[in-house]
């Protein structure tokens, strides 16, 4: 059987693929295998190893007449048309729960350096801008003891929360439903949407990215927000209505925003929003921790050779 797989990834990761497989793999570092070869590999291919990068759409599905099984290395499965994949029987694994605190640890870490304008400051020693202490120079936001809207209470979010107890912060949430762990153990309150973006100095927003979640970021709810408050994002682009973000930072509706992610990706440096000083952004680094890479690499490749068996993947995409 043919395996194809979109990215480089370590030896260690892809010899027992090799092993038992034909392995076709795109060599180069960083970058995605282009649309047109993968267009023309998909044909001949049983098992596709993927990820957030790649778009698994009907134009390639179509193509893939023989596919058993797409593997993301991803918890976020956005980027794939499950329901077309799922009418040509085609099943899909992902990666929850191994990145979840790799993410957890980006998305504080995100907060911490919007908060309190870290980036700016090395960008003022390295163009020679530091004139001496002063009192109101490069002050930001405090974090300890504030109060935090983690929108999407699900593993990550949970994660978040954990973080954000360890700073005495009050933990509010909105969720489809209520989560009893982070009730009982953190003492987060549910909240409806609209009364956490009014009572929250940092917003947080882990959500998938779905039909009901498109853009639910937008003009009305950073209007909502405190002026003094703070818009984290490391879920999807597609969630916000960058526009109406970048209208909101300029306009001093709201303090900053620290992002990790966009719509599309990659951003250039041109990019409207990295011309705004209280804007901290990321390339898409959320689980970008090493011993993390490595476990999403192998858990795709147990759910990739487990669909290619016939076996029941470790961690299907149910949707
Ligand atoms: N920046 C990065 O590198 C990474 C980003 N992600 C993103 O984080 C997302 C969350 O991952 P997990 O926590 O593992 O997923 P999860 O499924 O455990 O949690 C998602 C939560 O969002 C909630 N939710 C769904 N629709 C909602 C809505 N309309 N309003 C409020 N809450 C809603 C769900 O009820 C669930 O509790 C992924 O789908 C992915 O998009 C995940 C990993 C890394
Ligand atoms: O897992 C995901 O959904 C990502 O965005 C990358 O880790």
């Amino acid at each position: 059987m043919k395996i194809v797989i979109t990215c480089k990834l370590p030896h260690e990761v892809i010899e027992p693929l090799q092993a038992k497989y034909d392995v076709v793999m795109w060599e180069k570092e960083g970058e995605p295998m282009e649309r047109a070869r993968l267009l023309h590999e998909i044909e001949e291919a049983h098992g596709l190893f993927t990820n957030v990068a790649d778009q698994i759409d009907a134009e390639l599905l179509e193509k893939a007449t023989n596919l058993k099984v797409i593997s993301t290395m991803a918890v976020g499965f956005d980027n794939i048309d499950v329901e077309t994949a799922k009418q040509k029987g085609i099943v899909i694994g992902h990666t929850p729960g191994v990145l979840t605190e790799a993410t957890a640890d980006l998305t504080f870490a995100l907060l911490m350096a919007t908060g309190r304008r870290i980036v700016e400051g090395m960008d003022v020693l390295r163009q020679d801008e530091w004139k001496s202490w002063a009192p109101f120079f490069l002050t930001g936001q405090e974090i300890y003891g504030k109060t935090i809207g983690i929108i999407g209470m699900g593993r990550i979010g949970l994660g978040v929360a954990r973080r954000a107890k360890g700073f005495s912060m009050n933990i509010l949430y909105h969720n489809r439903s209520h989560n009893k762990e982070a009730e009982e153990t953190l003492g987060a309150t549910y909240c409806k949407l609209d009364d956490l973006l009014t009572q929250a100095d940092y917003v947080v927003l882990l959500a998938p990215s779905t039909k009901d979640t498109y853009k639910m970021m937008g003009k009305e709810q950073f209007a909502k927000m405190k002026n003094s408050a703070i818009f984290i994002n490391t879920s999807r682009g597609t969630n916000v209505d960058e526009e109406a973000l970048y209208h909101a930072l300029e306009a001093g509706d709201i303090y900053a925003a620290g992002l990790d992610v966009f719509d599309p990706e990659p951003i250039s440096s041109s990019h409207p929003l990295l011309r705004l000083r209280n804007v901290t952004a990321l390339p898409h680094i959320g689980s970008a921790a090493i011993e993390t890479r490595l476990e999403m690499a192998r858990l795709a490749c147990e759910n990739l050779v487990n669909g290619l068996e016939d076996k029941p993947l470790v961690h299907e995409v149910k949707a």
